[in-house]
């Protein structure tokens, strides 16, 4: 990968459909708030990157002592999640090159797995567009009538869900999400923007449960994941020391 790696985080939602007193991503996920459990993530596979989080600027309930990286700063958030991040690009901005690669990846998403983000990096430190985790679709779709009954069954054909991190050369996100806002594009996500330049971001195939904690049931799930995680990388180290002979088991 040439040039170095920065990672956007936008946390400075208000987290209107969770419905809680505080913004979500400081709510207790597993004993932690969400965003202490996000950035550890992050911060296991890139132990080296630039962090830039976007924080409301009235936003009260932030400790830094959550934040594992050594070289971090915030920026102030926007109205929508899209302006957040326009101001995180516009403060690394004197510090990044053209092609410093950009990981923007949601507060809300705490479940992504360091495999998840190492495999991103991989499939787009190369590529010239960049790209994102995604999923295919995989229940049946349909579309409303606005009244609350089905119209019709749409093909899910070539659907994905578009996850996080999304990852770009930091100049091209930039020229794209300012075009797209001069030109009212919607968007709800980097690769849209990139998208409206006319280019096609590479989908990388993630995990199902890197969830984006939404909905209050969202935040019983995402513990429920963690901690089927946390097992499976116990088996899984369990496993690698029975199979070598010079390996000692962890408790
Ligand atoms: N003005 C905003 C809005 C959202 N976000 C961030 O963008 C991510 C995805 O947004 P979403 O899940 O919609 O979070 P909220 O805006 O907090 O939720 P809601 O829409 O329910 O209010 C979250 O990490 C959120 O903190 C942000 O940085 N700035
Ligand atoms: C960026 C994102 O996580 C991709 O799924 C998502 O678009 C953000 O969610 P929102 O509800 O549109 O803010």
């Amino acid at each position: 990968m040439s040039g170095r790696l920065w990672l956007v985080v936008p946390a400075a939602g208000q987290g209107r459909r969770m419905g809680a007193d505080l913004p979500k991503q400081y709510l207790p996920l597993a004993g932690r708030p969400v965003l202490a459990r996000t950035l550890a993530r992050l911060h296991a596979a890139f132990p080296e990157a630039r962090l830039c989080l976007c924080l409301d600027p009235d936003d009260g309930h932030f400790d830094p002592a959550w934040v594992p990286f050594t070289d971090w700063r915030r920026a102030p958030g926007g109205a929508e999640r899209v302006d957040s991040v326009v101001n995180a690009l516009e403060t690394i901005a004197p510090d990044a090159a053209e092609d410093d690669l950009v990981l923007v990846h949601d507060v809300a998403r705490p479940c992504v797995t360091v495999d998840d983000l190492s495999r991103l990096l991989a499939a787009i430190a190369d590529d010239p567009v960049g790209g994102l985790l995604a999923a295919p679709v995989a229940d049946t779709m349909k579309r409303d009538d606005g009244a609350g009954r089905v119209q019709a069954t749409e093909s899910r054909e070539g659907l994905w869900h578009a996850f996080t991190p999304q990852g770009f050369r930091h100049g091209l996100l930039r020229r794209a999400l300012n075009d797209a806002q001069a030109r009212g594009v919607a968007v709800t996500d980097e690769a849209s923007a990139v998208e409206a330049a006319g280019l096609s971001p590479r989908l990388v195939s993630g995990r199902r449960d890197n969830l984006k904690i939404t909905h209050p049931e969202d935040l019983a799930l995402a513990e429920l994941v963690l901690s089927a995680q946390a097992l499976a990388a116990q088996a899984a180290s369990t496993t690698h020391s029975e199979a070598s002979p010079c390996g000692t088991k962890r408790a």
